[in-house]
């Protein structure tokens, strides 16, 4: 295949679902495919002019949902469909480079670093203005510890969020219930074609999933005449796994402060949105989210951050127990809760097993590079070792025992020099929801 193409898009109002057109062409022919995307239906039909700002975000949803179809060949060339304005086209590009980063280095395609969309010549119409900055913010829901702390500190700073998912499986179904507030819920469907592509042998990978969660959350949030789309993406997000032909190889790119700033540019300057998407806790380390999540209770029974059981196919019930995440988050929370409360939530004992322990060493910066996971800093991983060697349920625990002999005295010396409770690093929480986090904290 040598190119990858937009052939076309639609919507149906009356029926919500959003039909993406995607080609990859070559000389020996042409493979198409279509994703659907069946946005919530507003309980009153938009306006003409809210349809025209959804058309805008749909374009854009367009582009960037074109990644999972274009990494099954990976051709040279990216030819986009209309021409675009400056800030669309810079999502587009790093969308595609940097967001399929680590796809092009378990690949060996270094080209794919570089990729420059083809754009057509052209004008394109200035989008008219929307503000809805002081409506009811859409707040989105993985499953996971981070967004439920979201949902609880706009909550508590009295903003009355909207949960809002895409694909919501039984987990986030659980935890909405528990929220007790009524969520929004879009449906996303790949092409089968791409499952029947990759069970064929199509080249496979990693993908910035959530810039198009983003997307989808953002397109609801207008349909719906909603405020500000509200994430839950961490400081360590930002950080790179490897450096690999010079460029920043990261797992978390669509999930990090440079996709969040080409998001909002782009809203903006395509579709109009004057504040439509942003972090709460980009501030915030992964440790210090863990400390906040422990004081809410409810959700023991449901939170799940584990990506196992978020597969389309086969997936865990709840936390698998044996991955980079599961272990992660069992020594970040381990520090600010009762050992017995941790293992009713994890329905296992992590640092009381001894085979767990080699995952430990890569996540501590022993061994290997950082995981290719949604994992905190090695720096965070340390400080929560401390905490809890020091913690009288958890410091006989034998992985305990184990990584505080490994960790080298300049990982103690570096973790003690790096404050994960302080809020720091850039962020783009606007003035009005910078009280949120001080109403949990
Ligand atoms: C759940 C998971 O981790 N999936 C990754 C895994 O996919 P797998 O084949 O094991 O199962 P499925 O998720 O059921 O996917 C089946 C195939 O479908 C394709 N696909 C899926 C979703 C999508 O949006 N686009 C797709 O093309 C893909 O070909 C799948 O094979 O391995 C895949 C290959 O490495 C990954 O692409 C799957 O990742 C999902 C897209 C996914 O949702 N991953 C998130 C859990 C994830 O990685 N989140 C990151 C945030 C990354 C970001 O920058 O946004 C995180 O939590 O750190
Ligand atoms: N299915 C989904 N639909 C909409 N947004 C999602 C979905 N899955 C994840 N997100 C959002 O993407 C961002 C990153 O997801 P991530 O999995 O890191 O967060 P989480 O599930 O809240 O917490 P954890 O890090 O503990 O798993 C969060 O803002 C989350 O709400």
């Amino acid at each position: 295949m040598d190119a990858f193409t937009f052939p076309a898009h639609s919507f149906d109002p009356a029926t919500g679902e959003a039909a993406l057109g995607y080609a990859l062409t070559g000389p020996d022919g042409e493979l198409r495919f279509t994703e659907r995307i069946t946005f919530p239906a507003p309980e009153t039909a938009p306006s003409a002019e809210t349809l025209a700002t959804f058309g805008r975000v749909l374009e854009l949803l367009h582009l960037v949902a074109g990644v999972s179809y274009y990494k099954a060949a990976a051709p040279p060339r990216l030819v986009l469909p209309a021409p675009l304005g400056e800030a669309a086209v810079a999502l587009v590009t790093a969308v595609y480079t940097k967001g399929l980063a680590e796809y092009a280095y378990r690949n060996d395609l270094p080209y794919v670093l570089e990729l420059a969309p083809e754009v057509p010549p052209g004008r394109v119409d200035a989008p008219s203005e929307s503000d809805n900055s002081d409506r009811r913010p859409l707040s989105t829901v993985g499953g996971g510890k981070d967004s439920i702390v979201s949902l609880e500190a706009l909550r508590r700073a009295g903003f009355d969020p909207v949960p809002f998912s895409v694909n919501p499986n039984h987990i986030i179904v659980s935890v909405n219930e528990a929220s007790g507030l009524t969520p929004l819920a879009a449906r996303r469907r790949l092409d089968p074609a791409l499952i029947e592509l990759n069970a064929a042998g199509a080249r496979n990978g990693h993908i910035p999933v959530t810039a198009i969660n983003s997307l989808i959350a953002v397109g609801t949030a207008v349909l719906h005449g909603l405020g500000p789309v509200v994430m839950s993406n961490e400081r360590s997000a930002s950080d790179p796994n490897l450096l690999w032909h010079g460029v920043e190889v990261n797992h978390q790119w669509s999930k990090g402060v440079e996709a969040e700033g080409l998001l909002r540019a782009a809203l903006a300057g395509h579709a109009g949105l004057v504040e439509p998407y942003f972090s709460l806790l980009r501030s915030l380390s992964e440790l210090h989210i863990a400390r906040l999540f422990a004081q809410f209770t409810r959700y023991d029974d449901v939170v799940t951050s584990c990506n196992a059981a978020f597969k389309l196919s086969d997936p865990s019930d709840r936390w698998c127990g044996n991955c980079p995440k599961c272990r992660f988050i069992f020594l970040a929370l381990a520090p600010f809760m009762p050992r017995a409360r941790l293992v009713q939530i994890f329905g296992a004992d992590l640092l009381a097993d001894p085979a767990q322990a080699p995952g430990y060493l890569e996540l501590l910066g022993i061994e290997a590079h950082k995981p290719f996971e949604c994992v905190g800093e090695v720096e965070e991983s340390v400080v929560a070792l401390g905490l809890v060697a020091e913690h009288p349920d958890w410091r006989d625990a034998a992985v305990v025992r184990t990584l505080r002999e490994a960790v080298p005295a300049e990982g103690w010396a570096a973790a003690a020099a790096t404050d994960v409770f302080t809020p720091a690093g850039p962020n783009f929480v606007p003035p009005p929801y910078a009280k949120a986090l001080t109403a949990i904290s």
